[in-house]
């Protein structure tokens, strides 16, 4: 197993009150693209939050490509993208993006090659204010990639995309991954499981299972991830009843 892009020991998170990771410890591997999935509600963002150092935590330690998460250095390191899209609608996609550009010091080549990764070159020049929901975290991608992080972190990327171009943004994880970036993406569209290297399922702030999809389908007798999380998700109700 390549080493560790996120180690997280007994992480404890309380949100308006309550517990929602009452004490996570996960080691997220580096060059792989890993998939968290899980319920509405099982912790999903609160546990990206904490990766990228927006969370406060209660207890615990994260640490992210070697360093305490939300460590100033990590800045540059790591490319965030939240739920919902966060650029300025009424700049250009062009801008927006060499907005984030000119914070993390890339140059404007990497403008040009961050927009057509993400496929929207023919609306490079159009305010972002004017462009779909799709288009729109899409331009959030693109802000994101540009720095050449070496870690991407993606809350639920592929949330109102067509097929075709959710099918694309996976063929894009895929090569970022192949050139040696980490992907944490949450999703919980259960046919993009298959599109993971490994799967990170949680369940009410705890890890159900941390596994290749074919270990879930091994260990599970089921046809697919949607199957084996329900057997696993059922499995663990009826050990708490
Ligand atoms: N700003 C907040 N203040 C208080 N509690 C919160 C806040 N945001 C989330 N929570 C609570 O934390 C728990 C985990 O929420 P989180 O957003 O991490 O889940 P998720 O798995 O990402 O869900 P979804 O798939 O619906 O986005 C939920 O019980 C939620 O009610």
């Amino acid at each position: 197993m390549p080493g560790a892009a996120v180690e997280i020991d007994g992480l404890r998170v309380e949100r308006g009150g309550r517990t929602v990771l009452p004490g996570l410890s996960v080691r997220i591997p580096a060059g792989q693209v890993v998939g968290l999935l899980g319920p509405s509600g099982s912790g999903k963002s609160t546990l990206i939050r904490a990766v990228v150092g927006v969370q406060v935590v209660a207890a615990g330690s994260v640490r992210v490509l070697g360093e305490s998460a939300g460590s100033p250095v990590l800045r540059r390191r790591i490319g965030y993208v939240t739920q919902s899209p966060s650029v300025y609608d009424d700049l250009t996609v062009r801008a927006n993006v060499r907005y984030f550009a000119s914070i993390l010091g890339a140059s404007r080549a990497s403008v040009d090659e961050a927009i057509a990764a993400v496929d929207l070159d023919s609306h490079a020049d159009s305010r972002v204010g004017r462009l779909s929901g799709g288009q729109r975290s899409r331009v959030s991608l693109a802000c994101a990639l540009v720095g050449d992080p070496e870690l991407l972190v993606l809350d639920e990327p592929t949330v109102g995309l067509d097929p075709v171009l959710r099918r694309d943004l996976w063929d894009l994880f895929d090569r970022l991954a192949a050139q040696g970036r980490s992907l944490l993406v949450s999703s919980h569209v259960m046919d993009e499981a298959a599109r993971c290297d490994r799967l990170l399922l949680l369940r009410e702030g705890e890890v159900l299972a941390d596994a290749t999809l074919p270990e879930l389908l091994a260990r599970t007798g089921a046809e697919d991830a949607e199957g084996a999380f329900l057997a696993l998700i059922d499995h663990a109700e009826e050990t708490t009843r």
